[in-house]
């Protein structure tokens, strides 16, 4: 369960570009929920994110993942707690090293000796696997190096990567955002059989309605730091495109995107 207690979000504080994002946020997420979130440019998704995971401070609040609180743990102990996807296929992986380095490195994310452990048969199989499970044929592309695959396969293979070991959750930033419609609607549709394969539970921050409508099991809007929209259960299931878009076109042209 992850839980987001009256945070108190001010960018630059004390200086002429002070910025109060969120007052007083609170959010609680139980376990096996895909929470799919929707809002206006600067509404405060990706900062919701970055609190998330401990990577921007806080002024007030509490982080709690499975009722631990974040700002208490080691940077190794959050990064073992979160796998993170990002928009941009090339983050979060080595483009020089080739698929089997890269899966390595993120199965020994937050262990103290990284490649230097080496990989061995069984784990490479367990890698080939985990791999299988995209149908995209990437297990059999292990000493091929990340650089030279398509958008695409790389954003699949950062999915398997980012969910390798055993994480609280997973979030998903944008992570469609920079493929092509139908490459995108593919990874989507690969990340829904990874989140019900693996049981995860996930956050994705998407600018398409249409997946926030279609996956997940909660679906919430946000707007100047606050949400705006919460739909779980029965109500989400009867959620409809156009329901979502006349809310979102509204505080879209207020906020004058
Ligand atoms: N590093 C920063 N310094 C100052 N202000 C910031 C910083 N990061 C974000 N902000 C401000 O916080 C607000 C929320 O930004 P955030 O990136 O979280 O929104 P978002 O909903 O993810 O937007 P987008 O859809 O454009 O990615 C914006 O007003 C933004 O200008």
């Amino acid at each position: 369960m992850l839980e987001l207690k009256h945070i108190k979000k001010i960018y630059n504080p004390g200086t002429i570009s002070e910025t109060l994002l969120f007052e007083d946020f609170n959010l609680t997420v139980p376990d096996g929920e895909f929470v799919s979130i929707v809002g206006s440019n600067g509404s405060g998704k990706t900062s919701m994110l970055n609190i998330i995971c401990g990577s921007i401070p806080i002024q007030k609040g509490e982080v709690l993942i499975g009722g631990k609180d974040i700002a208490k743990m080691k940077d190794f102990q959050r990064y073992r707690t979160i796998g993170r996807v990002y928009q941009d296929p090339s983050a979060g992986t080595c483009p020089n090293l080739t698929m089997l380095e890269n899966m390595s490195l993120a199965d020994n994310k937050g262990k103290p000796f990284g490649l230097g452990r080496g990989v061995n048969k069984a784990r490479e199989n367990f890698y080939k696997e985990q791999l299988s499970i995209l149908g995209l044929g990437l297990e059999n592309k292990m000493n091929v190096k990340l650089g030279a695959l398509s958008g695409g396969q790389r954003q699949a293979a950062t999915l398997i990567m980012a969910t390798l070991t055993p994480i609280e959750f997973l979030i998903l930033d944008e992570h469609t955002a920079a493929l092509d419609p139908k490459t995108a609607d593919i990874i989507m549709e690969l990340t829904n059989k990874v989140v019900q394969e693996k049981h995860l539970t996930a956050m994705m921050v998407t600018h398409n309605l249409r997946y926030a409508v279609e996956y997940g099991s909660r679906l919430i809007m946000m707007d100047k730091g606050h949400i705006v929209l919460d739909k779980a259960g029965e109500e989400k299931v009867n959620t409809k495109v156009d329901d979502i878009l006349d809310i979102f076109t509204k505080i879209s042209i207020e906020c004058g995107n």
